[in-house]
């Protein structure tokens, strides 16, 4: 069974990624305002998987589509990398997800009519490449996932787990230093969950890309290197499993988190 300890910042050196500094977010309905983020700072590291959870409507996918620069903040401040996205125009945010970021969302959003390469291979002319590299891209990326058998198989020929290898591939094929998955394991069954988050956590240490994922899919936490769980609109406890902890020696140095 794995234990989880609270996280503390001694665990790891290594500089943030993403960083949310006070940020805050409402939505209007009506005549009324609801505020869904209240001040919320976080700094989130590359080289693993980090698992937002929390009861429904808390303000996980709404964190994350900040995060990832698909809406801005009422108040504060992100950052991806030395980015800040929070002043970032429309048009720098676009460049900033076409080429450094990848998305995996629950329905797949898959074409039904383009094979499992041509999913991947159709966004990847967006990014200049030539047909061939597109190609050869795509076929590298399905082999990741263990789908270089499914190469020329349509969304209606294979599983729902297969199905969300498919987008991670898609995702994958960018090479992207972000991988955003919103809830990407509520549609399978605990068999196929248990290969996507093994992919994604693979993904976050061999490719040293910043995973953030948001699931209230409780199988996920002993999956996951660290564990953010919200409540109200911020973060209520902040966690790291204990065999990523006991990876860092005792005496690794406070980083530098001041924002
Ligand atoms: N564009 C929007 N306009 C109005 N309200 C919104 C909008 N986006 C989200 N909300 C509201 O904000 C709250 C938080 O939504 P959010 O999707 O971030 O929660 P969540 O924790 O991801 O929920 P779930 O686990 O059910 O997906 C919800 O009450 C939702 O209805």
């Amino acid at each position: 069974m794995t234990i989880l300890s609270p996280t503390h910042p001694s665990s790891s050196i290594a500089k943030p990624s993403l960083i949310a500094d006070k940020i805050s977010k409402s939505f209007t309905s009506g005549l009324v305002s609801i505020q869904i983020l209240s001040n919320l700072s976080l700094a989130i590291l590359p080289n693993e998987l980090t698992l937002i959870s929390g009861p429904s409507g808390c303000g996980k996918s709404t964190l994350l589509s900040i995060l990832s620069g698909l809406q801005h903040p009422d108040q504060g401040k992100t950052w991806a990398l030395d980015q800040e996205l929070s002043r970032s125009t429309k048009r720098e945010l676009e460049y900033f997800r076409l080429h450094h970021t990848g998305f995996i969302f629950q329905g797949f959003n898959l074409f039904p009519a383009l094979t499992a390469c041509e999913q991947i291979e159709l966004p990847l002319g967006y990014l200049g490449l030539t047909p061939a590299q597109c190609r050869a891209r795509a076929l590298e990326a399905l082999h990741e996932v263990g789908l270089g058998h499914r190469v020329h198989q349509r969304p209606s020929a294979l599983s729902g787990g297969e199905k969300q290898r498919v987008a991670i591939a898609r995702a994958l094929a960018k090479q992207p230093k972000f991988l955003f998955a919103d809830e990407p394991t509520s549609a399978l069954d605990a068999a196929s969950g248990q290969v996507v988050i093994n992919i994604l956590r693979r993904i976050a240490h061999q490719r040293g890309a910043t995973v953030l994922c948001v699931s209230h899919d409780h199988r996920l936490i002993q999956h996951a290197d660290r564990i953010l769980e919200m409540e109200d609109g911020a973060i209520h406890r902040d966690w790291r499993t204990v065999d990523q902890l006991q990876n860092h020696s005792s005496s690794t140095p406070m980083p530098d988190w001041s924002l």
